[in-house]
């Protein structure tokens, strides 16, 4: 990627996707939650308050920052420190672990978001290895493994601890979620016992055009939860849902960013909306990010929670199989289509 001396029109975004000069800095507007009434004994009038908090930034921006989350800040810098050293491998180096069809977790760097080339490259690897999705039999396709690297030796050790660190919060972040919709606390850990959760390290490198492309073209999250590690660069723009205008989000050191996918949309029946983001360049510095995608079994199907439904809120989506969605994002990476991929909106119950 960086090896490239101009922009190819592949990442070029039509006028209307491009990042403007408009976005709008974050000052006060996303919410930075303190987590730390879940080290307190439960119930307590903080812990309360904690699940009203989660609950509006949930409904209001789909989006939260959290701080004191008990992830060790030594684990984010080492987390930091293996990507940095990986991305700065050679191609050969890195290209020796590169995803494709049958092994879809690795190397890759020509993703397309929206049929745009994305202006990064990345590393996929999923926190259950392997992955068996016992649907698709064994012939490759079913039973997916990460593809570790040899360089840095330590990479793998260092992505399995943070992974493990930060299935924790998920759990927690999952609780407060369930508790925040009027549910009890464990209400969808079922549903997270065969979890196809993936991790993903980001590399931005310094983009020639920043204007016209995007390290990641818009869109929604398909899992349940995101939890995203940042440098200190910053390039992620939220799209507010008041008006719609691109909020960037501020970094701030040691935090995570925690975003509701279309699983939550579904299961909330529309309460807490999976919200469109995107991640911008710039022709300076490079940019290091690391989302972790929190997702369910693949046999689950999704729909809205019964406890939500009832005459007077119908639901508002049908339900569609997670497997199936997921696999068929997947397969949409490798290639540009000519047809959009699928959206959470084409389960929608119009009435
Ligand atoms: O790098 C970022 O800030 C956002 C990345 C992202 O949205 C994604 O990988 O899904
Ligand atoms: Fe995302």
């Amino acid at each position: 990627m960086s090896q490239m001396g101009e922009v190819d029109p592949a990442f070029v975004q039509a006028e209307e996707h491009r990042p403007t000069s408009f976005t709008i800095r974050d000052t006060q507007g996303i919410p930075v939650i303190d987590l730390a009434p879940l080290t307190h004994p439960k119930p307590s009038p903080a812990f309360a308050q904690l699940v009203s908090q989660v609950g509006d930034a949930c409904r209001d921006w789909g989006f939260f920052r959290v701080v004191n989350h008990g992830v060790p800040s030594r684990l984010l810098h080492r987390l930091l420190t293996v990507s940095n050293k990986f991305f700065a491998l050679p191609l050969d180096e890195k290209r020796k672990v590169v995803r494709d069809e049958a092994k879809p977790f690795g190397y890759y760097d020509t993703e397309h978001t929206k049929n745009v080339r994305d202006w990064k490259e990345v590393f996929d690897f999923a926190t259950i290895n392997p992955v068996v999705n016992s649907d698709l039999g064994s012939d490759g396709f079913g039973i997916l493994k990460n593809n570790w690297p040899q360089h840095p030796p330590e990479m793998k050790e260092v992505c399995e601890e943070y992974a493990r660190e930060v299935e924790r919060l998920c759990y927690k972040l999952l609780e407060i979620i369930s508790l925040s919709l009027g549910l009890v606390g464990n209400r969808f850990d079922e549903h997270f016992k065969d979890q196809t959760n993936f991790i993903r390290l980001n590399h931005y490198p310094p983009c020639p055009a920043p204007e016209l492309a995007l390290g990641v073209g818009r869109h929604k999250d398909p899992a349940a939860l995101t939890v995203l590690y940042q440098d200190d660069v910053g390039g992620l723009d939220v799209k507010r849902k008041i008006d719609g205008e691109w909020i960037r989000v501020k970094p701030i050191p040691d935090s995570f960013i925690v975003n509701v996918g279309d699983i939550i949309q579904v299961w909330s029946n529309g309460k807490y909306e999976s919200v469109e983001h995107r991640a911008v360049v710039n022709s300076e510095r490079e940019r290091f990010s690391v989302p972790f995608f929190f997702a369910p079994g693949f046999k689950l199907m999704v729909k809205p929670v019964e406890e939500l439904i009832d005459v007077h809120s119908q639901a508002k989506y049908k339900q569609y199989s997670w497997g199936e969605f997921f696999m068929s994002r997947k397969d949409s990476n490798y290639k540009k289509l000519g047809v959009a991929n699928r959206q959470i909106s084409d389960f929608e119950i119009h009435v």
